[in-house]
């Protein structure tokens, strides 16, 4: 029904262009022909990881939990988008080193402190890696609860974009250069350290490996949150917008442990890291803006939220009919 209204708008066919894909898939979603999206969520997952021993990062570990500081206090890029955007940060620590203060908005669900360094061991056991997951579906449905319409995660983690890479390659069956970037700015040589790491977690798989037992080896827990978040999200039958290299590395993680989700997901932008065009590719999803960010945190998907709600009112447009405006010759 909603496509059959899509062709009566007043508007030349297919004038809206990618869009109009995009609206009827909320409608879809929604089970109605005039698709409504209000509030919106973002779970910023936050994790140390143990790979940064590697030198794979521009920035020193310490900026983890410095930044989920910030993100509590209101002062990062994700919380100033958030207020323009109509949507509720919460921030989830799934394993941060260090301690940090209550909040009302901060979800304590530290699994460990940090993960441990993929390039020498399994970053983490398979009972850590199901304890993330099950920490990201638990902070989605608060966030659900408390009446989010579009839901969204966020990643915050030194070194994350070693680990994303690492479990990308390993779902994708890709070679690290591929999917191995300059993350927060490394130099010629910590791209080498990056790639060598990627390839020496990628060395200890075995065929037959689950998607959480190759996570759990390749690491990240907030990546498994991500995941985590996403699950419920769309169990919840929510849109799901998808952030940058970290977080759609964690959706693909998410559909390769239910498949179902995919029906749920728009891409919000698209990363100046490479891998993210193999990932979104993978999962078949093109992306709302390409602005040539790399900052995570959710801002991509936050930023692509009002124009989703824009989207949402085509369909809430007048038919030829309805306006008494005459159709094509
Ligand atoms: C101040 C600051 C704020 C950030 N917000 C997100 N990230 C992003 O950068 C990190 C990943 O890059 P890499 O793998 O190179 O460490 C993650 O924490 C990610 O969320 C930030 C990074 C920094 C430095
Ligand atoms: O693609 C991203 O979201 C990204 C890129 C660089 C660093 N952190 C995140």
């Amino acid at each position: 029904m909603a496509r059959e209204r899509m062709e009566q708008l007043t508007k030349p066919p297919r004038s809206l262009g990618f869009l109009e894909e995009v609206a009827l898939r909320l409608a879809a979603i929604q089970g109605r022909v005039k698709p409504e999206l209000g509030r919106g969520a973002v779970v910023v997952a936050a994790a140390d990881h143990g790979v940064v021993a590697e030198g794979v990062s521009a920035f020193p570990q310490e900026v983890t939990r410095q930044m989920v500081l910030n993100f509590l206090r209101g002062g990062a890029a994700i919380n100033q988008f958030a207020r323009v955007a109509d949507c509720e940060v919460y921030v989830l620590d799934a394993g941060v080193i260090g301690d940090l203060p209550d909040h009302p908005r901060l979800l304590k669900a530290k699994v460990r402190e940090g993960s441990a360094n993929l390039a020498q061991g399994p970053a983490m056991t398979l009972e850590e890696a199901e304890k993330a997951l099950q920490a990201g579906r638990r902070a989605a449905r608060r966030a659900l609860e408390e009446g989010a319409t579009l839901l969204a995660a966020g990643d915050m983690g030194i070194g994350n974009t070693t680990a994303a890479a690492a479990l990308a390659a390993a779902l994708l069956g890709l070679p690290p250069e591929q999917v191995v970037g300059r993350g927060t700015g490394v130099g010629e040589e910590g791209l080498l350290r990056k790639r060598e790491a990627v390839r020496r977690a990628l060395a200890r798989l075995r065929p037959g490996m689950g998607p959480l037992e190759v996570a759990a080896e390749v690491g990240g827990l907030e990546l498994l949150a991500i995941a985590g978040v996403y699950l419920e999200g769309a169990a919840w039958g929510v849109p799901l917008v998808l952030d940058g290299f970290p977080v759609s590395t964690g959706f693909l993680l998410a559909s390769r442990l239910d498949p179902g989700v995919l029906g749920y997901a728009f891409a919000g932008h698209l990363s100046r890291e490479p891998g993210h065009r193999a990932v979104l590719e993978a999962l078949g999803l093109r992306p709302l803006l390409d602005l040539d960010l790399a900052l995570g945190e959710g801002t991509g998907a936050v930023l692509a939220m009002p124009l989703l709600r824009a989207v949402a009112r085509i369909l809430h447009m007048a038919t030829f009919a309805e306006a008494g405006v005459s159709g094509s010759q």
